[in-house]
C-alpha cells in the first residue's frame, strides 16, 4: 500500500464493497454516551446528512443541547476515575483490542468512510489502516509512560508524574472523520483520560462505530463519547467547566474561538488548522518522482486536505516539462463512484463547497492564471451519481504570488505552479504565508534538501516524498495553522500534565 504499512494483503479487497453507493440509509442514533448509541437528550434540531457521491441524504443528524453535552462530560468523568486508576499496560490492552477490531472491521469502516465523505474506497482503506496503527503506537507508549527521579542535597529527592489531565475535548473536521478521532483519542486514552469528541455535522457517522469498538474493546463505558451538531454543541463542550482540554482540527477562523473560549476556563488547546504548503522543485530532482510528490500533495481526498503542498514552485529550467508531465498525469485520474476499486478521485463533501472550491477557480482565471486542466464540474455516465458533487482535478498555470488562488487556502483539487530561479527567491516566497503547517522539497542534492527544509517555516516537512502519515512522526503547524501536535510521542505532551514531588529526607530547616 502506498502510503501507509503493515496492511495484510487479507485486508485490501472485499468483495461486496461495490454495490452499496446510493442504497445506503442510517436509522441507529448517532450520539454515543455510557457505553451505547442514545437519542440526545435535549437540542435536536435535525441537520441532513448526505452522501457526497450521489447528494442523497443519508440520515438525520440531531444536535445535541447543553443537556446532552453535560450528560457526556458527566459519562467521561465517571469513566475518567476507572481509567486513570489503571496502569500503562492495563490501558494498552485495551488499545490494541481496539486496533484489532478496527483492522477486522476495517472493510465496513471504510466503505462508510466513503459513503458520507465521498473519497475513494481506495484512499479510505488507506485511513482505516492510519487510524489502527495510531491505536497500536499509543499502545506500545502507554506502558512507558513515566516521569523521573531527581537526585536533592543530603539525600532528598524529587520525582515527578506523567498524570492525565481529566476529561478532553476532541472537535473534528470533515476529511478524515474516523482518522481524526483516531489521532485524537489515541494519545489522550493512553494517557489515562477520557474523552468527548464532536465529529463534524457533514461526517458523523464513522466516530459512533469507533466508540463501539472502544467499548467492545474493554474500556470502560462513557470513557469515550460522541455528541453531535455544529458550531452551537461545540461552544457548550468549550465552556464546560469539567472540561480539561480541547483538542480541535478545522479552520483558523473556528480555531481562534476556540482559543479564546478555551483562555476563559484556563484550558490548553491543541490546533490542527489550515494551510496553503510549498512543495519546492528543484531541475535536479527525480522527475518522475517529484510529479508522483505534487499529485499526491494535491489531490489526495479530492484534494480537501490541510497539510497539501498546493503552491508548487518549480524551478524554471524544467518548468516546461514538469507541467507538461503533471497535467498529462492530472487528466488521467480516474475521477467517479468512490466505492469502485479503480476509482481514485471521487466526490466533494457538499455543493457549497464545491461552488466555493468552482468560484476560487473562476477567480484565479479573471486574475489572469491559465487552467492548464481540468477545473470544471464532472458528471458520470452513472445516472445515480449525476446528482454527486464532482469536479475534474485542476492545474493553474500563469500563477504569481500575489493571486488569491496562491494565497488562500482553496481545500478542493487545485494546484498553482509558479516558476522560480533561485534557492534563496524559493525559500523566501514559501514563507511569505500566514500558514506554516507543511511543506516539501524535490531535489537530489542531500545538502540543498536539508537546507530547504531548515529554512522553511512549517511543521511537517518532506524531502522527496509528500503527504505521508507515519503515526510515529509529530504533526502540526506553524504560524496561523495552529500548535501543539498530533502523533508521534510529542502528542504525550498535549494530553498530559506533570506533578512534582519534592521528598525531604532531613529534617525541616525553618527561616523563622
Ligand atoms: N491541520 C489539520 O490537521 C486540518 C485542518 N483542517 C482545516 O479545516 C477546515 C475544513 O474543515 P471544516 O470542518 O469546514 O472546519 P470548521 O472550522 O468549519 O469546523 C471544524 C469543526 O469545528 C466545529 N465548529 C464550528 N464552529 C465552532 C465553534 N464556534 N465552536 C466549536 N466548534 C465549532 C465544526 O462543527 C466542526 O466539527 C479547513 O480550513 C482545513 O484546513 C482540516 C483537516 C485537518
Ligand atoms: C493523512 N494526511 C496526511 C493526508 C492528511 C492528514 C491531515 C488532515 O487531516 O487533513
Amino acid at each position: 500500500c502506498f502510503f501507509s504499512r503493515g496492511v495484510s494483503p487479507a485486508h485490501r479487497i472485499h468483495p461486496t464493497a461495490h454495490s452499496a453507493t446510493g442504497t445506503v440509509t442510517i436509522h441507529q442514533p448517532l450520539n454515543y454516551r455510557a457505553g451505547a448509541r442514545v437519542h440526545p437528550a435535549d437540542g435536536g434540531q435535525a441537520e441532513e446528512v448526505y452522501e457526497p457521491a450521489t447528494g442523497r441524504v443519508i440520515c438525520k443528524v440531531l444536535c445535541s443541547g447543553e443537556k446532552e453535552v453535560d450528560l457526556a462530560v458527566q459519562s467521561a468523568k465517571a469513566a475518567f476515575k476507572i481509567w486513570s486508576q489503571m496502569s500503562g499496560m492495563e490501558r494498552s490492552r485495551v488499545l490494541l483490542e481496539a486496533a484489532r477490531i478496527i483492522r477486522e472491521q476495517r472493510e465496513e469502516i471504510a466503505t462508510m468512510e466513503t459513503i458520507n465523505n465521498g473519497k475513494s474506497i481506495f484512499e479510505a482503506r488507506v485511513d482505516i489502516d492510519i487510524s489502527w496503527q495510531c491505536l497500536e503506537y499509543y499502545a506500545g507508549l502507554a506502558g512507558s509512560l513515566a516521569g523521573e527521579c531527581i537526585q536533592l542535597p543530603g539525600g532528598s529527592f524529587g520525582y515527578t508524574r506523567r498524570e492525565p489531565l481529566g476529561v478532553c475535548v476532541g472537535i473534528g473536521a470533515w476529511n478524515y472523520p474516523f482518522q481524526i478521532a483516531c489521532w485524537k483519542s489515541a494519545p489522550a486514552l493512553a494517557c489515562g483520560n477520557a474523552m468527548v469528541f464532536k465529529p463534524s455535522p457533514f461526517t458523523p457517522v464513522s466516530v459512533v462505530k469507533l466508540a463501539e469498538i472502544f467499548t467492545e474493546a474493554g474500556m470502560p463505558k462513557g470513557l469515550f463519547n460522541v455528541v453531535q451538531g455544529g458550531a452551537a454543541t461545540g461552544q457548550f463542550l468549550c465552556h464546560h467547566p469539567d472540561v480539561a482540554k480541547i483538542s480541535f482540527t478545522g479552520s483558523v477562523p473556528t480555531g481562534m474561538k476556540i482559543m479564546e473560549m478555551a483562555a476563559k476556563g484556563i484550558k490548553p488547546v491543541t490546533l490542527e488548522l489550515g494551510g496553503k504548503s510549498p512543495l519546492i522543485i528543484f531541475s535536479d530532482c527525480a522527475l518522475e518522482n517529484a510529479v508522483n510528490g505534487a499529485l499526491m500533495a494535491n489531490f489526495l481526498t479530492q484534494g480537501e486536505v490541510c497539510c497539501n503542498g498546493t503552491r508548487v514552485f518549480v524551478e524554471r529550467k524544467i518548468l516546461d516539462v514538469f507541467t507538461k508531465e503533471v497535467v498529462k498525469r492530472t487528466q488521467k485520474i480516474k475521477i467517479g463512484d468512490p466505492l469502485l476499486e479503480d476509482t481514485r478521485m471521487g466526490a466533494l463533501i457538499n455543493r457549497p463547497h464545491l461552488d466555493r472550491v468552482q468560484g476560487f477557480i473562476k477567480q484565479a482565471k479573471e486574475q489572469g492564471a491559465e487552467v492548464l486542466c481540468g477545473g470544471d464540474l464532472y458528471v458520470p455516465d452513472d445516472p445515480k451519481l449525476k446528482n454527486g458533487y464532482y469536479m475534474r482535478p485542476c492545474v493553474l498555470g500563469n500563477c504569481t504570488d500575489d493571486m488569491t488562488c496562491v494565497k488562500e487556502e482553496i481545500f478542493g483539487p487545485v494546484m498553482s505552479i509558479l516558476p522560480f530561479d533561485t534557492e534563496e527567491e524559493a525559500v523566501e516566497r514559501a514563507n511569505a504565508t500566514k500558514f506554516g503547517l507543511a511543506g516539501g522539497v524535490f531535489t537530489r542534492d542531500i545538502q540543498k534538501a536539508h537546507r530547504v527544509v531548515a529554512a522553511l517555516k512549517a511543521g511537517m516537512c518532506f524531502i522527496n516524498n509528500y503527504n505521508l502519515s507515519p503515526v510515529e512522526l509529530p504533526f502540526g503547524g506553524y504560524k496561523a495553522s495552529g500548535f501543539g501536535r498530533e502523533n508521534g510521542r510529542a502528542a504525550i505532551e498535549y494530553y498530559s500534565q506533570l506533578k512534582t514531588v519534592c521528598v525531604e529526607m532531613g529534617d525541616v530547616e525553618s527561616v523563622f
